[in-house]
């Protein structure tokens, strides 16, 4: 706990600038949690910037949410850049398994070696090559179904994975950690998943240790969650609660509020 609040505080203080390339669905859900949250964000796609963006922000997050070949095109250019920068690299994997494109555009940004990758559990599941179909964006199957299957892409790619859902596994080699916090109306908001990659960025840019900062992230997802979910009435007023709880939330109301262990 100790080093997720250290992580917390670091944010909070260095307002970490966090380049995504995402999706036209989140831009602007991911921009302002970011700010809520205390850390500073960027949108930007362009090949003509790639190499001078990724040299001055803290963090990449390469999302795949609404690709094409363009897009596609700059993200391999940027985790390039961000890995020989030695600058932490973040993927998500969005709608893994759903088609040929998806797939084959995954491979490569694996290849580019990402520091951590977060995705639901049919997009792990999808990533370690289980045998499943995933229906879109939306996940098929829970956290614990996926967790063999994170344990195995880690292995692989070296990378922490985390996988997210009604708990969030966090993953790298013989560590998992666990995060309990969270309410089902977060799955009823687009781009939760995205906003978490997004925050997961912004802890890595200032947490060398990505398995920390990975947890330390998916824990203040959660607690913002269950603050915004003790006020919402639905989705709408859950997304506008979430911002307020990032925040508004302190060290103290997120030791208080917690339920991360390692197993
Ligand atoms: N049933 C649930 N109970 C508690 N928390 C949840 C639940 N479902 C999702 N969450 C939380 O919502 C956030 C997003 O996770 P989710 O697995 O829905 O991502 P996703 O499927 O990639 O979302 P998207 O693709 O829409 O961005 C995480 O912080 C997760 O912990
Ligand atoms: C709905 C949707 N479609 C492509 S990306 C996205 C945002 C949630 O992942
Ligand atoms: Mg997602």
């Amino acid at each position: 706990m100790e080093s997720i609040i250290s992580a917390f505080k670091k944010v909070k203080d260095q307002t970490p600038l966090v380049q995504s390339i995402t999706n036209y669905v989140v831009m602007n859900n991911t921009a302002n949690a970011l700010l809520s949250l205390g850390a500073s964000p960027i949108m930007a796609h362009a090949r003509s910037e790639m190499e001078d963006m990724v040299s001055i922000v803290g963090a990449l997050v390469v999302n795949i949410g609404t690709l094409d070949e363009y897009w596609v095109e700059s993200m391999l250019t940027a985790a390039k850049k961000a890995k020989s920068l030695q600058k932490p690299y973040v993927l998500d994997p969005v709608g893994a398994g759903a088609t040929t494109y998806r797939n084959q555009t995954l491979t490569q940004l694996i290849n580019c070696k990402p520091d951590i990758i977060r995705g639901n559990a049919s997009e792990i599941m999808s990533l370690a090559s289980v045998n499943i179909q995933t229906k879109g964006v939306d996940s098929t199957n829970t956290s614990d179904e996926a967790l063999d299957a994170g344990k195995r892409l880690s292995n692989e790619t070296g990378a922490v994975v985390c996988i997210s859902g009604e708990v969030d596994y966090v993953i790298l080699g013989e560590k998992i950690g666990k995060v309990k916090n969270g309410n089902p109306l977060m799955a009823k908001v687009t781009g939760m998943g995205c906003t978490a990659s997004a925050i997961v960025g912004a802890f890595a840019a200032v947490e060398k240790d990505y398995f920390t900062a990975t947890l330390a992230a998916m824990t203040v997802m959660g607690v913002a969650g269950d603050i915004a979910a003790e006020k919402a009435e639905g989705p709408g007023t859950l997304q506008l609660h979430f911002y307020d709880a990032l925040y508004q939330l302190t060290p103290e109301k997120l030791e208080e509020k917690a339920i991360t262990e390692i197993l």
